[in-house]
C-alpha cells in the first residue's frame, strides 16, 4: 500500500489508530485455549470487532517467535486473513530487524514477499547497508526506530554527538540513502514533546506512534506537536485494546476501546480538516 492510500483511508475512516496484536496465551481468554489454533482465534475475534475503527494492525513478532512453529503459522493465518477479509488495512511487522545487507534482504524477502506485510520495524544501528535492501520493496515501507517510547531510549538515543542528539542525526542520515521515500519512523508517543524538532527535519514522513494507553502517552500532545496536513500519524495501542477484558465478551469490548480512541482521533482530523 502506497502512502497516499493509506492517508486516504485515514480520512474514509476518520482514524489514524493501529491495533497492537501482541497475542499472549497467558493473557487471552482461558476458554480460547481449548482452541485448535487460541491465537488465531483470539486475532480473528479481535480483527472483527476493531476493523471498522483502525487502519492498521501491528503484529509484533516476538509475541508469535515466543511459541514456535505454532506462533508463525498464526501469523500466517492472520496476515492471510487480514489480506482476504479486510485488505484496505495497512500491516505492520513490528520485528526490529536489521543485519549486513545479505541478511536483511532475506528478512525483507521474508517479511515482504512471503507473509506479505505492508511494512516492517528495523533498528538502525547498523546503518546504510542494513537498511537499504528493505528499502528496495515497491509500495512497502521500511520503519526506523528514530526515538522510542521505552525509557531506556535516554541511554544512546539522546546522547549528544558533536553536532545533534544521535536520534536526530539518525534521522538525518537516513534521508540520504537510496528510496528514503519508503521510510516511516517510530517516535514513542511517551516522548510527544519532542515531535515538533523531529517534525522540523521530516515534515511529511509518516511516523508510527506506539506507546498511547499501557505505557501512558497523550494522544492530545502527540497530534498537537506530530500531526501534518496530512495526518503523517498511526498511532498504535495494543495491550490496553486486545486485553481490556477476559470474558466471553473480549472482542466487543476491545470493539468498544478502539471505538473511544477513534472518536478521539476523529476530533483531531476535524481540526485539519476545518
Ligand atoms: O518505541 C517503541 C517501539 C515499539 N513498541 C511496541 O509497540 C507495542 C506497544 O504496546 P502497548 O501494549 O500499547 O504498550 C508493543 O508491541 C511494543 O513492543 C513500543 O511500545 N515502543
Amino acid at each position: 500500500m502506497t502512502s497516499k492510500e493509506l492517508t486516504q483511508q485515514i480520512f474514509k475512516k476518520k482514524s489514524f489508530l493501529c491495533v497492537g496484536l501482541d497475542t499472549d496465551l497467558e493473557k487471552m481468554p482461558t476458554y480460547l485455549l481449548s482452541e485448535k489454533d487460541p491465537v488465531f482465534s483470539f486475532n480473528k475475534a479481535i480483527i472483527d470487532a476493531t476493523h471498522e475503527y483502525c487502519v492498521a494492525y501491528k503484529p509484533n513478532i516476538a509475541f508469535y517467535e515466543a511459541i514456535g512453529v505454532d506462533g508463525w503459522k498464526a501469523l500466517k493465518k492472520t496476515i492471510d486473513y487480514l489480506h482476504s477479509e479486510y485488505p484496505e488495512i495497512y500491516t505492520i511487522a513490528d520485528a526490529k530487524r536489521g543485519d549486513i545487507g545479505n541478511t536483511s534482504r532475506m528478512y525483507a524477502k521474508a517479511f515482504f514477499e512471503d507473509l506479505g506485510f505492508d511494512s516492517i520495524t528495523v533498528a538502525p544501528y547498523m546503518g546504510k547497508d542494513s537498511i537499504e535492501p528493505f528499502l528496495e520493496f515497491t509500495n512497502k515501507h521500511t520503519i526506523l526506530l528514530a526515538l522510542t517510547s521505552n525509557e531506556g531510549a535516554f541511554d544512546f538515543q539522546t546522547l549528544k554527538t558533536e553536532d545533534d542528539l544521535l536520534y536526530k542525526k539518525v534521522i538525518q542520515k537516513s534521508r540520504e540513502w537510496k528510496n528514503s521515500e519508503n521510510l516511516m519512523y517510530v517516535v514513542g508517543a511517551t516522548k510527544a514533546e519532542y515531535l515538533s524538532e523531529i517534525r522540523k527535519i521530516i515534515p511529511e514522513n509518516f511516523l508510527l506512534v506506539p506507546g498511547v494507553g499501557a505505557q501512558g502517552g497523550s494522544l492530545e500532545e502527540v497530534c498537537k506537536y506530530g500531526m501534518t496536513k496530512d495526518v503523517g500519524l498511526l498511532v498504535n495501542s495494543s495491550r490496553k485494546i486486545i486485553y481490556a477484558s477476559d470474558s466471553s465478551n473480549f472482542a466487543e469490548i476491545a470493539g468498544a476501546r478502539a471505538e473511544a480512541l477513534q472518536r478521539q482521533m476523529a476530533v483531531e482530523l476535524e481540526n485539519i480538516t476545518s
